[in-house]
């Protein structure tokens, strides 16, 4: 009897389904822009898809209030209530009003964006109050950060990593704007250079189109890359998120 040799293994890579909201929906969006959504359905019902394909995260986005078109504050509230695994919250987070609603929804932890780049020290403050729970979005075109959902320039990605560095930030979420929702494949060098340059572990984003993707993010384990997030790929059903999973089992 013949048995399948198993696979070239690579490091346990964390996973994070995401569900952005706009309006009420789930949706994704070419490079972040608005107008480019294709709507995927009920955020309530994608974030319960995901976790009983076995996700451990889910990476749940207000857009609205990311691009200042209002908020889905309530159905942010609804779904991560909903969830038995860990919840990482973004979009909109700016202030102590905001903050303070998205902690209360008990998610493990939030993204902050805009806020690291126009707010430095409220920033500094909130990360020394809550440490862990606080990720920071690294969101670039180039090395260049954008903030306002994406929409403005927000200064120089070296030089704001190594500010949050030094104020103790726990984590980076970062996404190559370039690639996000396109199924084109990460920014390896981007992950790679960030990593090189911070001890602190690092989320990828964006632009997953494969399982040999997540495996080559994997790749980057050892060099401080956690996890990853996957929108697209997963609602285009390039991969089921099963399948994902044991990709990146380690
Ligand atoms: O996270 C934000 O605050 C945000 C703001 C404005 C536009 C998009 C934003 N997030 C998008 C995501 O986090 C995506 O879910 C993620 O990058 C997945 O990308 P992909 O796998 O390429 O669909």
């Amino acid at each position: 009897m013949s048995s399948v040799p198993p696979g070239p293994s690579v490091p346990k890579l964390e996973l994070l389904p995401a569900v952005d909201v706009r309006d009420g929906q789930a949706v994704r969006l070419v490079h972040g822009e608005s107008g480019t959504e294709t709507s995927y359905g009920s955020p309530l019902e994608a974030a319960l898809a995901w976790q009983r394909s076995g996700a451990e995260w889910l990476h749940l986005v207000d857009l609205d209030a990311a691009f200042g078109t209002g908020d889905n504050r309530a159905l942010i509230a609804e779904v991560t209530d909903a969830m038995d695994i860990k919840v990482e919250l973004s979009g909109g987070i700016r202030d102590d009003a905001s903050l303070a609603a998205a902690l209360a929804t008990g998610c493990t932890r939030v993204n902050l964006g805009t806020a690291a780049l126009e707010s430095p020290e409220w920033v500094a403050k909130i990360i020394a109050e809550h440490g862990d729970r606080i990720a920071v979005g690294l969101d670039v075109r180039g090395t260049t950060l954008r903030g306002r959902g994406w929409t403005r320039d927000g200064g120089d990605l070296y030089e704001t990593l190594a500010r949050l560095d030094s104020e103790g930030c726990a984590r980076y979420v970062v996404t190559d704007i370039a690639k996000d929702g396109t199924l084109q494949g990460p920014n390896l060098e981007l992950l790679k250079n960030v990593c090189a340059v911070t001890d602190k572990p690092v989320v990828a984003s964006g632009g997953v189109s494969s399982l040999d993707d997540l495996r080559a993010i994997a790749t980057l384990v050892p060099e401080g890359v956690e996890g990853a997030i996957v929108g697209k790929a997963l609602y285009a059903k390039a991969f089921t998120l099963e399948e994902a999973l044991a990709a990146v089992s380690g």
